[in-house]
């Protein structure tokens, strides 16, 4: 893909196919670059909207930051472009689909694939604090399977993805926010040690730890960390997510520490 270097891409140079979503700023398409034959996704966003919302600011530092970024965990920006109407941002294409599909089929994860998932996450959040980038929207809904079955944070901005994301994107879910931003508090890489300790409990459990029959009941479980573990779990999985579900950010299992955890090392050897 040597020439993802050229400056100047315009939709002539792809081959559309079929829609891969659908969301809030625009659609997602399947595309190969006519030259390489690369497949790529194609993410179309209507300046209309974008300027509508006075977002434009917003897009610009994103994608600055997004073409930054490089991580085999991390789905790729390749690049963009923009006609008249729309920007067009050059995506990478994860061939397996959503994470949080293959978790409705499987209901969930025995504790190898949950703990190389959790690992892989663990990765790319470590390499996003290390350029200052936090809290992504870490959930199942926003990370996609890569061609060799890893995971990839997908979720940038506002892209509210495929309208079959499983929960109410209307307030957003509650689930996976920590308790000092229900706060409204100021929040730091902390929020992502909380949203990996969610996670985690998600890929085991196949639902959030803090699932209520409504938003005041998520709350108040979040707000006093009120969690019940099935009896499979296991005590190393549940040491490991009882170090990240904690409320004092500052108490919060470093990620380096995560991938040094019994339940990691036992479960996710490096290199597999
Ligand atoms: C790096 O990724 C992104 C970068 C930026 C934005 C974005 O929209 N930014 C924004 C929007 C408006 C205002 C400001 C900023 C979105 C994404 N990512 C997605 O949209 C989800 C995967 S779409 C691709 C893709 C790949 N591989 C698949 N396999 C199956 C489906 C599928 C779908």
């Amino acid at each position: 893909v040597k020439n993802v270097k050229k400056k100047h891409w315009t939709l002539s140079d792809f081959d559309i196919g079929r829609p891969l979503g659908k969301g809030k700023f625009g659609n997602v398409y399947l595309a190969r670059e006519k030259e390489s034959k690369y497949v790529v996704a194609l993410k179309v966003l209507f300046k209309s909207q974008i300027l509508d919302s006075d977002i434009e600011h917003q897009v610009r530092r994103e994608v600055e930051i997004q073409c930054r970024l490089r991580h085999p965990n991390i789905l790729r920006m390749y690049g963009y472009f923009h006609d008249d109407k729309r920007i067009y941002f050059i995506l990478e294409y994860a061939k397996h689909g959503a994470l949080y599909k293959t978790l409705k089929q499987m209901g969930r994860f025995d504790e190898k694939t949950a703990a190389i998932y959790v690992r892989d996450l663990t990765r790319a959040l470590i390499y996003c604090h290390s350029l200052k980038v936090i809290h992504r929207d870490i959930k199942p809904e926003n990370l996609l399977i890569g061609n060799d079955w890893e995971l990839k944070i997908a979720d940038f901005g506002w892209s509210v993805y495929s309208p079959s994301s499983r929960r109410m994107t209307l307030c957003g879910t509650l689930d996976y926010l920590s308790p000092e931003m229900l706060e409204g508090k100021p929040h730091n890489y902390a929020v992502d040690i909380w949203s990996l300790g969610v996670f985690c409990y998600e890929l085991l459990v196949g639902l959030p730890p803090f699932d209520a029959k409504n938003s005041q009941q998520t709350y108040k479980k979040i707000k006093y960390v009120i969690i019940k573990y099935p009896d499979y779990i296991s005590d190393k999985a549940k040491d490991l997510m009882g170090k990240l579900l904690v409320i004092n950010p500052e108490q919060r299992l470093p990620l380096s520490c995560v991938l040094k955890h019994p339940w990691i090392i036992e479960n996710a050897p490096e290199g597999v």
